[in-house]
């Protein structure tokens, strides 16, 4: 893992690819802006949150004890649209014995894509996300999540991804997805705010 982000971080160097902050710095650093602005576009549904159980909120794929859940980090490339997420699932991931469960996969896959069409795009909500799991992932191993933005249409951003071995000869899992976009307006708060509080190279 290390020496794939030693790898990852020298590419950082000429500015072509950004090493992303974690998804709960970003949210943490706008958070009042960023919960104020979901619950106004879901009223409904804000109407109904348990405000009591909202503080002990945490970032899912960051509330595992260090080493046991997902293990990961992202870098982005701006000109080819594309994140690259190496991840390393500790034990307390398992699905079938000795393997990834397959929501951990998905959820992996959400956060790469996902994030892969807020810089593109802005704030977005995953609208679908199609998998085909076509090899079991060996438990605590270290993968590569491939995502690229394919398309934009509109409110619309289709990104795909895959999960690979780290020397790409296991193709794992294949998905796309589709991402709506809350607010277009706000398209470049958003990657500003992600890409400016990335850490430095
Ligand atoms: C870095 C960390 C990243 C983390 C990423 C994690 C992201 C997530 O997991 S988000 C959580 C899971 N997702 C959700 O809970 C979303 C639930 N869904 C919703 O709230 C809404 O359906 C939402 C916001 C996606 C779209 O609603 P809304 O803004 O009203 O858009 P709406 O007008 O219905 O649709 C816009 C367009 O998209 C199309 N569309 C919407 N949903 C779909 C869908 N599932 N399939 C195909 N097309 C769709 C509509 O047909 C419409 O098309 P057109 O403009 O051509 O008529």
């Amino acid at each position: 893992m290390r020496l794939l982000f030693d790898q990852f971080m020298k590419k950082c160097e000429d500015g072509s690819w950004i090493h992303l902050p974690s998804y709960e710095d970003i949210a943490t650093q706008r958070s009042q802006d960023f919960s104020t602005f979901i619950h106004a576009y879901f009223p409904t549904a804000s109407e109904q949150i348990n405000k009591e159980k909202l503080s002990q909120g945490r970032i899912f794929t960051r509330s595992f004890e260090d080493g046991l859940g997902f293990e990961y980090v992202m870098f982005y490339n701006d000109a080819e649209k594309r994140i690259v997420c190496v991840f390393q699932g500790g034990p307390h991931l398992q699905g079938m014995p000795g393997f990834f469960h397959g929501g951990a996969i998905a959820t992996m896959i959400d956060a790469t894509v996902g994030m892969n069409a807020i810089v593109s795009g802005g704030i977005v909500m995953t609208a679908n996300l199609n998998i085909n799991f076509k090899r079991p992932i060996p438990l605590c191993s270290i993968v590569l999540i491939n995502s690229q933005l394919d398309k934009i249409e509109g409110r619309k951003l289709l990104v795909s991804c895959n999960v690979q071995s780290v020397d790409e000869k296991i193709l794992y899992t294949e998905a796309t997805s589709l991402f709506i976009k809350l607010n277009p307006e706000k398209e470049f708060h958003i990657k500003e705010l992600v890409l400016n509080s990335a850490p430095p190279a």
